[in-house]
């Protein structure tokens, strides 16, 4: 039978079934999905591929689910660090972006945060910024697949005037993107302590209307919570609860500060969280409950939230960020184990924005979104079990290969549809404005 890739591996991990690790197994792949997954002695034998890749020292995961990001804030790296979340945003971030952003910001910001992604094995991000069409295009145009929110905010912006203006560019955006295969539009109201009610309750609408994902920064610090209690008497998940926002359609990022009752909302209602370890723990902003989260039946997905309060975009280091802070706050060992790391990473992301029937993970009908890693460094070695080794010893500088619907973003480590010494370029010139 003729098909387009054959991929031989070493090990295959993939992560349905769960604990299931095949070695010397071949994927094999046409028209932009898996189709086999069969041992490599019987692959040669029955298929006939157009390209066959030998990777006997890898180990073949589904990409990477950065299931919060603010992509184009690349730009902002390094420039407002050791500061809590209210005086990092509203005295340096939002100055800096009133300034300066805009398309350009955007495209260029955009462009670094998808090489360093697909470099590191993301193969898809969820995404909050200005200028959404920007990052779409950009997302198209690399290859890379990507949740655009429509995003809502109180105040105006370069994007956008009032609220009514958000959400009205937003559904235009959703219109103008509905039949692109590697795009979704989820809804991306701010957080509750920057939307108000009225618009806040045309989403939970809308959303409905479109069955799209509803995007949004929850409970990221003792402070939100407290000041919204001691302004209207309610905690922001009660608040929320009364639009009918908290449904299989949420995705709250952070979620700090968890009432055991809070938990058990977003349990039965089939809502999801986004866990971001690494910018909680920058921002001091505070601990989200993961093991008793999953262990109530919640999907708990995996973000980076964006370069500025990270500061890198790297679901590896956010995989074993969480198994360690989740024993931590666990006061548990055996909490977050390797294995549910990872699958935070990539099936509990899929589910959190409804594609686990398309990616999330190696399973035949699936599209192939892969990441190959090479496992042969000293830094990985003895190999006993090769999930323990990508959580907890790998990097994502062992990355080698990324093919997002059957296409090939990364080979051999070097990018095949971004010039990184012209992006460098550009870079630098935003560094200099900026520094300026
Ligand atoms: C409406 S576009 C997104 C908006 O969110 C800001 N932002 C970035 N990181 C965080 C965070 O951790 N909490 C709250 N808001 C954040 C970003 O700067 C944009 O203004
Ligand atoms: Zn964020």
């Amino acid at each position: 039978m003729k098909v387009d890739i054959a991929i031989n591996a070493r090990w295959i991990i993939p992560v349905e079934p769960e604990s299931v690790t095949y070695e010397h197994h071949t994927l094999i792949i046409d028209k932009g999905r898996i189709v086999d997954l069969l041992p490599t002695t019987e692959a040669s034998q029955k298929y006939q591929a157009d390209s066959v890749e030998n990777l006997d020292r890898h180990a073949l995961i589904p990409g990477l689910i950065n299931c919060h990001t603010h992509a184009a804030m690349t730009l902002l790296r390094g420039i407002a660090d050791d500061l809590h979340l209210m005086d990092w945003l509203q005295n340096h971030i939002w100055p800096l972006e009133h300034q300066w952003v805009g398309e350009a910001f955007v495209r260029d910001g955009t462009d670094l945060a998808i090489a360093e992604m697909i470099r590191g094995g993301t193969t898809c991000f969820n995404d909050m910024y200005f200028f959404p069409e920007i990052t779409a295009q950009q997302a198209i145009h690399h290859g890379i697949r990507a949740g655009i929110g429509m995003i809502l905010i109180d105040f105006p912006s370069a994007w956008a005037e009032n609220a009514d203006r958000y959400i009205e560019k937003g559904l235009e955006l959703h219109d103008r993107l509905r039949h692109e295969p590697l795009i979704i539009t989820p809804f991306a109201p701010h957080a509750p302590y920057t939307v108000s009610d009225e618009p806040l309750q045309k989403v939970r609408t809308f959303a409905d209307e479109l069955d799209v994902p509803v995007h949004m920064h929850v409970h990221e610090t003792k402070h939100e919570v407290d000041e919204a209690f001691e302004k209207s008497g309610t905690r922001p998940i009660t608040r929320l609860n009364e639009f009918g926002l908290i449904n299989p359609s949420f995705v709250a990022v952070h979620m700090t500060q968890l009432l055991d009752d809070e938990i058990e909302l977003f349990a039965s209602s089939g809502a999801h969280i986004v866990h971001c370890p690494e910018s909680n723990l920058k921002l001091a902003s505070g601990f989200c409950s993961v093991a008793k989260c999953l262990d109530a039946g919640i999907n708990v997905a995996l973000g980076t939230d964006g370069a500025a309060s990270n500061n890198d975009l790297d679901m590896f280091g956010e995989m074993r960020s969480a198994a360690l802070l989740g024993k931590a706050v666990a006061n548990d060992a055996s909490a977050i184990p390797a294995m549910t790391a990872l699958k935070m990473a990539t099936i509990n992301g899929a589910k959190a924005l409804g594609l686990d029937n398309e990616i999330g993970s190696l399973a035949i009908g699936k599209s192939a979104d892969i990441v190959a890693i090479d496992l042969s460094g000293i830094e990985t070695q003895p190999i006993y079990c090769p999930v323990s080794q990508i959580v907890y010893a790998a990097s994502r500088h062992n990355v080698t290969d990324v093919w997002v619907s059957g296409k090939r973003l990364l080979k051999q480590r070097r990018l095949t549809t971004l010039d990184l010494a012209d992006l460098t370029l550009k870079i630098d010139l935003w560094r200099q404005r900026l520094s300026r």
